[in-house]
């Protein structure tokens, strides 16, 4: 064990893997030995606290640098150098996230996902294997993403590996992550290749009030639903702390992935499927909001969902990992979760 702080005291600087870090503020004792996984580091450690560094080269602007929350190291800035989910700022992703987001709002009704639902439900598409599904996914490119324009099965196995090095115990929790997105194969030809808007991006309940801390908020003036009494308030057609069962979500991969888990008579614990069906509820696990829908049995899963959301968004990078390495220990978890071939 070394005392962190005073090793700065004494060098001011730390060497991860070639890059040197300037302590801003710790205050910690840790274990120091380090392994770099892309751009997040992650260290060894017994406990840990708080610790701010940032690399010494960086820009003058850049925010970025290596904050240590719990276990996992985050990363200050995506890819293209700005903060995550940062929907205003100017970027090459921007356009086509807002455009994305626009169409998204306009369309995605209670009428409509309800449709989708049933269509979908029926699992009549295919029958494929889980791993089969992944490698589907090598084409699809998700224009709703501000931090990753990367192939769908890297930013899966990016999850997968990062949230495994910090919970080598919760073997669910790796195989939820793998397959977090695989409702995203909705965008494939064979599927009847779906556009964007009803397949990625946030999702947020639909037959009560938009709730404005929703991304881009904006273009749901549009959507025919905002003018319907019925839907338009706050409970809307939902009583109070319903669960959120009971609550018809925007549709998309959340809930496609979701349905088939269920379908396929997954094992997962229920903690893994509510972390598929809701991962992208960013207004409920990230801004706090509809908590009058929850009931207290979904309070208890968002824990799970806020540990797994960490490296969901934060291991985003451009540095793959290697499928062929890691393939035989996903298989062996899909052999324990899941039947050999599912219904999609
Ligand atoms: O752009 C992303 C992406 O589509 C993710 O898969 C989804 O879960 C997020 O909610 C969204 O912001
Ligand atoms: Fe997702
Ligand atoms: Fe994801």
């Amino acid at each position: 064990m070394f005392d962190l702080q005073a090793r700065l005291k004494m060098h001011d600087e730390i060497q991860i893997k070639g890059t040197a870090f300037k302590k801003k503020y710790s205050s910690v004792k840790f274990n120091p030995l380090v392994t770099c996984n892309h751009n997040s580091y992650y260290l060894g450690f017994h406990k840990i606290y708080n610790i701010f560094a940032e690399p010494v080269n960086a820009p003058v602007d850049n925010q970025g640098g290596l904050y240590v929350d719990g276990q996992f190291v985050v990363p200050g800035n995506n890819s293209f150098g700005h903060s995550f989910r940062d929907y205003e700022k100017e970027s090459e992703r921007k356009a086509t996230v807002e455009e994305f987001y626009r169409i998204n709002h306009i369309n995605q009704t209670y009428q409509f996902a309800n449709k989708k639902k049933g269509e979908y439900g029926k699992l009549q598409k295919r029958v494929m294997s889980i791993w089969e599904c992944c490698e589907l996914l090598n084409e699809f490119v998700d224009e709703s993403d501000p931090d990753l324009d990367e192939p769908q099965i890297e930013h899966l196995l990016q999850t997968a590996e990062a949230i495994r090095r910090d919970y080598p115990d919760e073997d669910w929790l790796h195989l939820t992550a793998l397959i977090h997105d695989l409702g995203k194969v909705l965008l494939h030809p064979g599927f009847g290749g779906d556009p964007q808007w009803c397949v990625v991006g946030d999702t947020f309940p639909l037959g009560c009030a938009f709730d404005e801390s929703i991304v881009h908020h904006q273009y749901f003036k549009q959507n025919p639903d905002s003018n319907n009494p019925a839907l338009n308030t706050k409970l809307g057609i939902y009583s109070e702390n319903c669960g959120l069962d009971k609550v018809t979500m925007s549709w998309g991969h959340d809930m496609y992935m979701y349905l088939v888990a269920k379908a396929n008579k997954t094992t997962l614990p229920p903690a893994g499927l509510f972390i598929i069906r809701f991962h992208s509820f960013y207004a409920m696990h990230k801004s706090g909001a509809y908590k009058y829908l929850m009931n207290d049995e979904d309070q208890e899963m968002l824990k799970w969902l806020h540990v797994f959301n960490k490296y969901d968004l934060y291991s985003k990078s451009k540095v793959l990992v290697n499928q062929e390495e890691v393939k035989p220990y996903y298989l062996s978890l899909i052999e324990k979760y899941f039947p050999a071939k599912l219904r999609w």
